[in-house]
């Protein structure tokens, strides 16, 4: 995943080191967790088919010879109704004024609709280089890629548009070169190895919140929040408590099941993929625990990270 040779040989050419972030932004479902992941080839942000499930700000960074691409990964902005909302859609602010690329993203398989046209039209005023990201090409056919295309380059006067599919890899490395270009000439910003720098603890939550959602009615994800309280290391096994936030008890049974049997299933699927993060055997220790309107809480919300 992080070859990157034809390319790198010529842009060693000009001798010039670069270095600098960017984010992908677009409606939910756009694609742009998937797409993290594929260009910095390892599972850092969390994909989910129900829409609206990254929450943090999780960082993927690309180390090339001649680059390093540092890739921020937002949250989709939308119309806020809570105050956990409000903060998201600041977040995702801060987070376009401090990039120096910005990659929107257009699902191909879906036409250009009206969360499009909104952030198109959030983005103009930014110092950030504007690119657009036609995604998940795989699932369409050269007609509607052509037309997909076409009414993208009529949003907005993106810099560069890049059709790629994070699922087959066509066009991945063509779209970090573009992005590599539009980065600035910089030191390195991070050592070699670091892939992200998101805390641990973060990044299971995240797993278990992603396992938790799994299956669930689409009125749910809005109201789950995991929280690691603790991880013990003993010998090869990490032994990991956390918390699982529902609003109201009636979702609190929904996540449990019947006499447990989904709280189990969620648990081992998040042990699997934490075991694979973590590289060492696991053992997932989760509780239910019932925060009323946490969304509307500062208290909880802070408590719970946002
Ligand atoms: N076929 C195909 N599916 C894709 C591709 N990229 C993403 N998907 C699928 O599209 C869905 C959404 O992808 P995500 O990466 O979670 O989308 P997102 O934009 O991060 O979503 P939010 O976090 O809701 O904003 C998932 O089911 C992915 O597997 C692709 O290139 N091809």
């Amino acid at each position: 995943m992080r070859k990157h040779k034809a390319v790198t040989l010529e842009r060693r050419d000009d001798g010039i080191y670069r270095a600098g972030f960017a984010c992908f932004v677009g409606r939910p479902n756009a694609g742009k967790s998937t797409l993290t992941n594929a260009i910095v080839g390892q599972k850092i942000a969390i994909t989910s088919s129900k829409p609206q499930t990254t929450r943090h700000v999780i960082r993927g960074i690309l180390h090339r010879p001649d680059a390093q691409l540092v890739l921020v990964d937002t949250p989709g902005l939308h119309r806020p109704r809570t105050l956990l909302g409000e903060r998201l859609n600041d977040l995702v602010r801060e987070v376009w004024s401090e990039v120096d690329v910005i990659g929107v993203c257009f699902p191909a398989d879906e036409p250009v609709g009206r969360g499009d046209r909104f952030i198109s039209s959030e983005i103009g005023a930014l110092k950030a280089k504007v690119i657009a990201v036609v995604t998940k090409v795989d699932l369409v056919d050269q007609q509607t890629l052509a037309q997909r295309l076409l009414a993208v380059s009529e949003l907005y006067d993106f810099a560069e548009i890049v059709p790629v599919s994070a699922v087959s890899g066509h066009q991945v490395e063509a779209l970090t070169d573009v992005m590599v270009r539009y980065m600035p000439e910089s030191p390195q910003l991070y050592p070699d190895d670091v892939l992200t720098d998101e805390p641990e603890q973060v990044l299971i939550a995240e797993l278990i919140r992603e396992s938790a959602l799994e299956g669930v009615r689409d009125e749910l994800p809005h109201s789950i929040a995991v929280l690691v309280e603790e991880m013990l290391v003993e010998g090869n096994l990490t032994r990991i408590f956390a918390d699982l936030y529902v609003e109201r008890d009636s979702q609190k049974s929904i996540v449990i099941g019947t006499r447990g049997a989904r709280l189990k299933e969620v648990g081992s699927r998040a042990r699997v993929e934490i075991e694979q993060l973590l590289g060492r055997k696991v053992y997932l220790d989760l509780h239910v625990r019932v925060a009323k309107e946490w969304q509307r809480d500062p208290r909880q919300l802070r408590k719970l990270g946002f």
